[in-house]
């Protein structure tokens, strides 16, 4: 790889990563799979430096923090979500061990060790230089897409390692068959337990209602969450965070409807509701929720993760203590479901979305269950606005470090193709 002129590496490399169609990368021989995630504490020590990193620069109030170190002291300190991280890592590299594609996996996290600086250091260590991220975050909104990205920009940029190592993205996967089938699956089995208790107790037609449940955000990030300023496109209540768990809910419902014959009255919800009073978050919150729907005579509720990827502290603490305990107080019969964690169909999907993007062993087909996917490989400009400042990011189109991350072909790099230049 030749340092020399950086103007011209971008412009080789833009006509490299040429799109086949808006957003979409054409497929690459990546050499390494980077599974990137939130991070959790891992004893009673690490609480507070975890809280600390999290919500740097983040405006969370005090007692918000305090509330939340418990919910982790009460598990000795420790998240599930790096145990859960560990074994999908080792679910993705059976799975990709048994279709015989050769592609290493590491894991880095946002905010506990392993960090992504220094995985994508080893990763660079190890030889390899063109990097395929997948990250445990199904939507869009700044958390769970733009602040990914940022995560990479700032680390190559704070290790050096900026155009040595290519990074890219999988697409956001909240439609994909393997995020979704094992919702569908678990709100199956999550209604009929609720129904057969009810019918247990002498009530068997007493009314269900299923509750997406998913997190809270700013409303103005709700708003920023996966638009583009230079192609708009009108999202159900003015932001694809929310049309996103809409559609996929619907298709839930849709399919637990014709392969069980049942179905319920359903609505998203919100929970985990963080930041200073006055700042408006997406509501109604959970809680509220099945407060109302018991004062309307329901009597079933079947809490259905939509919005998560693993059982991690956000699901045991703010639905299998909270919401459950709200619906128990209530009288109510209710059932969480599981989140996908390392179902085999999911863990399968996520190869699936790797091999979408890789030149061998490239699956064409890119499956979507909902009309608003499948999503972009490639964030359109302002996509996930982060309000605090730019930060450098990979997988944009307004992405401005490294080689390979300006993948809008544009008439130099064109000519630059044309010319045989490769700098990479
Ligand atoms: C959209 C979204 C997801 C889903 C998508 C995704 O998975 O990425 C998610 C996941 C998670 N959130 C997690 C934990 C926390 N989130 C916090 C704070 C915040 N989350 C936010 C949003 C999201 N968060 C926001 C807008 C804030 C306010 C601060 C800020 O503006 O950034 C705080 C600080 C305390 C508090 O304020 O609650 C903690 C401890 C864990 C780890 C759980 C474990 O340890 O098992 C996970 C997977
Ligand atoms: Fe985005």
């Amino acid at each position: 790889m030749s340092p020399l002129d950086p103007q011209s590496a971008v412009q080789a490399a833009t006509a490299l990563n040429e799109l086949t169609e808006a957003g979409r990368m054409a497929p690459k021989d990546y050499d390494a799979v980077l599974l990137a995630s939130f991070g959790g504490p891992e004893g009673q020590d690490d609480v507070i430096p975890f809280l600390r990193n999290v919500t740097r620069g983040r405006g969370i109030p005090d007692e918000r923090l305090e509330a939340v170190s418990q919910h982790y002291r009460a598990n000795g300190g420790i998240s599930p979500i790096n145990q859960q991280n560990r074994q999908l890592k080792a679910g993705i590299e059976a799975e990709l061990a048994a279709r015989g594609i050769e592609l290493p996996v590491f894991w880095g996290n946002r905010n506990w060790a392993p960090y992504i600086p220094q995985t994508l250091q080893d990763i660079h260590d190890a030889g390899h230089r063109k990097v395929l991220m997948v990250t445990t975050s199904a939507y869009s909104c700044y958390s769970s897409c733009r602040q990914y990205r940022e995560d990479i920009g700032v680390a190559l940029t704070d290790t050096g390692l900026d155009g040595k190592l290519e990074v890219d993205k999988v697409r956001q996967y909240f439609d994909h068959p393997g995020f979704v089938e094992p919702f569908i699956e678990g709100t199956a089995a999550g209604l009929a337990d609720v129904r057969a208790r009810l019918a247990a107790a002498g009530t068997p037609d007493a009314p269900v209602h299923i509750l997406f449940a998913t997190h809270s955000i700013p409303t103005r990030d709700a708003g920023a969450a996966g638009r583009s300023d230079a192609e708009p496109r009108q999202f159900e209540e003015d932001s694809a965070y929310v049309a996103q768990h809409l559609a996929t809910g619907t298709e839930v419902i849709r399919r637990v409807e014709s392969e069980t014959g049942d179905t319920a009255p359903w609505s998203l919800v919100y929970q985990s509701r963080s930041g200073a009073p006055h700042v408006p978050w997406l509501e109604p919150d959970i809680n509220d929720a099945i407060e109302d729907l018991a004062g309307k005579g329901v009597q079933g509720i079947v809490i259905v993760p939509l919005g998560f990827v693993s059982d991690h502290m956000e699901v045991v603490w703010d639905l299998d203590t909270e919401a459950l305990e709200t619906c128990a107080k209530l009288g109510l019969t209710a059932s969480r479901v599981p989140t996908p964690g390392t179902h085999r169909k999911f863990v399968a999907g996520i190869v699936d979305l790797i091999c979408e993007r890789t030149a061998a062993n490239n699956i064409a087909d890119r499956p979507h269950l909902t009309k608003l996917g499948p999503w972009y490989d490639v964030c359109r400009p302002g996509c996930c606005a982060n309000f605090r400042g730019e930060k450098p990011t990979i997988a944009g189109a307004d992405t401005t470090i490294g080689i390979g991350h300006d993948p809008y072909p544009d008439a130099a790099g064109t000519a630059a193709l044309a010319a045989g230049q490769d700098t990479l």
